[in-house]
């Protein structure tokens, strides 16, 4: 370790801030870790006392379910609550005042996705989703059907295509309509004194609202692409008939091109296994480089190596025939990890591990700095700012705590206040319950405020372990809290005034491969007044993007402040089940959550993955993280503690489902069954620990124990090879 200003820290560690932040950044070395020094050893006793504050109200709301039947007792809970601060009084009315924040999050309404930022290509990939074919969206996925010989199969198949190109063109007739006919009938586009001309059979035509066309490349008589807007969001119509695609319609359309992905979250969080400096440092790496514009992957796909940058920016020429660039790329955030963890990867004076979220604020922020610096190939920011996603508060004082913490790294890095943004993950309970004083305290920098009813479920279950039985998994959605929950995040959000200034947001879309029913199911995410919901791939991104073109959420959230309401008795409705579940449903319960569990669990601890996408007992591709983990491990652990299930019970489903989770890895060379010895593999005992010690986890979070095991692996793995 390398003794510093009172500090011991870890020489990876070390060597990147030296060669890889600092220069360039206009920060100096001596400067930066004296104040680095300064603000863990002011900040850290705080952040404890905030995890012992956690673990308090826990423990005073754990006697309260041993003495008392909470549905006898509603109201008495209630005040309860409140007697013991876990309910906080709600401060007077104000709006919030967060400054020079980019349109693509202060007035675009459209995706947001979410990527583990350690993995570069994912990264790139993820960046460069702004733009998506909405042709390969729909060729690619289960929203053209297989009917009528239109399969997908390895070759290209004309009679899909068709099926595109009639979905994609019907949506454009919805969206941007012409005064006569059909996008489909067009022979040719053209760009006629700034207006775009559409020939149709034996007429020419105009857009209905002409104000809708923004702009095109190539020659006025013969565009290689027009440029449409509706929404705030641009869609490109793409031509070349010598393509494929293009010499078989009529006006010589090869795509159609989506403005899709407006912002994504590079996660440092639940989609990313890293614990310890190796890790932490791959992580900062990729950031450094999103936020220099260098970063790039080589990877081999198929036959072929693919070398993936980051995209330029577009360029078009407006109707007026002056030049317009839009962005390539993704307004991009960056998810900090919460309060809970420590870093052994810095030591303090005392020899103590340190907060990792104040690592993480110091590091990100000195990180983009490059970008606010403006000395990189891209820019990210064009207003100056960095946008920091702050997971799992509980409650206003921890608010409070990390715009504290937002304020010393500002001065540390020489920045002017307000620049690092804050977006608010509502996503525990103590946070959803006093979410307007949560807002208050970061009043001046907040960004969004998100459902992240992931992580919320899961401390839903946790928070009322006591007080009884809760009800399936697949059943929580319905529930009165649930459903609460999400309205009363809007409600605030708007009596907070965040429209025009900061995002409300709506959580992910867990089945990567079910596009067909995200089509169906998450235009709800904005006629409930999110104006951005997350999506797990660019696909779903380019996908869900038509959503936003579809409806404007900008009336609906003027419609909804009206009807905003109080729903603080729907959010404390717990959700325990009431009649009785048969052997068989409990079994179906045990076996599907056992199974998610560990088909993640194996991945997160022996291969560091920290995001797949595992299949559940109905082979459907689910994605699982560190939040979805939480829910059935707590899931678990709470039938376990009201006798719905044995721990005999418990243990027969997990050696029964690692040997399917096995099966279902056995093309991966380097997968360990678990089956083999179950003694042995830690991943299956990292499996039993978050079940069988669920109920006394901080929070209920998984972290500290795959932490634990992950490092247990990686050391016997490096004591095998030395
Ligand atoms: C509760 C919460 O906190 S939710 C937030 C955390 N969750 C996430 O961040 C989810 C991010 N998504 C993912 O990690 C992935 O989509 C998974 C793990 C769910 C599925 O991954 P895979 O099984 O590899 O997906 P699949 O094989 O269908 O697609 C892979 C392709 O899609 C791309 N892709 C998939 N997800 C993403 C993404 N989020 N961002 C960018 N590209 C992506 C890959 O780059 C790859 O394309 P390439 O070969 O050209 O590089
Ligand atoms: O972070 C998101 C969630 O749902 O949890
Ligand atoms: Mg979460």
């Amino acid at each position: 370790m390398i003794h510093i200003d009172g500090l011991k820290i870890d020489p990876l560690f070390y060597t990147f801030i030296e060669k890889e932040a600092l220069p360039g950044s206009e920060v100096d070395s001596e400067a930066f870790w004296q104040g680095f020094s300064e603000i863990i050893h002011d900040l850290s006793p705080e952040n404890g006392e905030l995890l012992a504050v956690r673990n308090r109200m826990q423990e005073q709301i754990n006697q309260w379910h041993s003495q008392w039947d909470w549905k006898q007792k509603r109201e008495e809970y209630e005040n309860f609550l409140k007697e013991i601060g876990y309910i906080e009084r709600e401060k007077e009315p104000f709006s919030i005042g967060t400054e020079q924040v980019d349109r693509e999050i202060a007035s675009q309404a459209g995706p947001q996705l979410v990527v583990p930022v350690n993995n570069a290509r994912y990264a790139i990939n993820a960046a460069n989703a702004r733009w998506g074919s909405l042709y390969d969206a729909l060729y690619g996925t289960n929203v053209i059907d297989e009917a009528e010989g239109a399969e997908k199969g390895s070759a290209y198949n004309p009679i899909r295509g068709r099926k595109v190109v009639d979905y994609a063109k019907s949506f454009l007739d919805e969206i941007i309509p012409l005064q006569n006919g059909s996008h489909k009938e067009v022979t040719q586009y053209s760009v006629k004194d700034g207006k775009l001309v559409a020939s149709v059979i034996n007429e020419t035509t105009r857009l209905k609202d002409e104000q809708q066309f923004a702009g095109w490349q190539g020659e006025r008589e013969n565009p290689s692409s027009i440029l449409l807007i509706n929404h705030d969001l641009y869609i490109e119509i793409q031509m070349d008939k010598t393509h494929p695609v293009g010499k078989t319609d009529a006006a010589g359309v090869k795509d159609v091109v989506m403005e899709s992905a407006i912002t994504t979250i590079m996660d440092c969080e639940d989609s990313v296994a890293a614990v310890d400096a190796e890790d932490k440092v791959l992580v900062y790496r990729n950031w450094l480089g999103l936020m220099k514009g260098s970063l790039s992957s080589v990877f081999q796909k198929g036959e072929k190596e693919v070398t993936r940058n980051l995209n330029e920016d577009r360029s078009y020429l407006s109707p007026d025939g002056s030049e317009l660039i839009l962005p390539g790329r993704s307004l991009l955030l960056v998810r900090n990890v919460g309060h809970l963890m420590t870093s052994s990867m810095v030591l303090d004076q005392e020899d103590r591990e340190v907060p990792e979220g104040i690592i993480d604020t110091v590091v990100t922020s000195l990180l983009a700095k490059h970008d606010l610096l403006r000395k990189g190939r891209t820019k990210n920011s064009a207003e100056g700012s960095v946008y920091i996603v702050k997971p799992k508060m509980h409650g206003s004082r921890e608010a409070a705590f990390a715009n504290t913490c937002f304020n010393r790294v500002e001065d540390l890095l020489g920045l002017k206040r307000f620049t690092l943004k804050i977006g608010v993950m509502d996503e525990e309970r103590r946070t959803s319950l006093n979410l307007a004083n949560c807002i208050f305290e970061v009043k001046e920098r907040i960004v969004f405020i998100n459902t992240g009813f992931l992580d919320r479920t899961g401390d839903e279950i946790h928070t009322s372990m006591l007080a009884g039985a809760m009800v399936r998994k697949n059943e929580m959605k319905g529930t009165v809290w649930l459903q609460g929950y999400e309205k009363s995040n809007v409600d605030t959000g708007l009596k907070c005034a965040l429209p025009g200034r900061a995002q409300i947001g709506k959580g992910m879309w867990a089945m990567p491969d079910q596009m067909k029913e995200m089509m169906e199911q998450k235009r709800t995410h904005l006629e409930a007044g999110g104006n951005t919901a997350w999506v797990p791939s660019p696909t779903a991104a380019t996908l869900h993007a038509l959503h936003y073109h579809q409806l404007r959420v900008k009336d609906v959230q003027k419609e909804l402040l009206q009807r905003v309401k109080d729903r603080q008795q729907e959010m404390l409705t717990l959700p325990l089940f009431e009649g009785s579940y048969t052997k068989a449903d409990i079994q179906q319960e045990l076996d599907n959550n056992v199974q998610g569990l560990l088909g993640y669990v194996v991945r997160w601890v022996e291969h560091g993955t920290g995001c797949s996408k595992v299949p559940d007992i109905h082979h459907v591709g689910l994605m699982e993280d560190r939040a979805t983990l939480r829910i059935s491990s707590q899931h678990l652990a709470n039938w376990l503690e009201h006798g719905l299930c044995t721990k005999e019970q418990i243990m027969e489903t997990l050696k029964r489902m690692a040997e399917v989770v096995d099966h279902q890895n056995s093309s991966d060379p380097l997968y360990q069954p678990m089956a083999n010895d179950f003694e042995r593999s830690i991943a299956f005992q990292a499996a039993c620990d978050l079940i069988f010690d669920g109920k006394d986890q901080p929070g209920g979070y998984t972290e500290p124990i795959l932490h634990r095991r992950r490092q247990e692996f990686k050391a016997r793995t490096y004591a095998a090879r030395t």
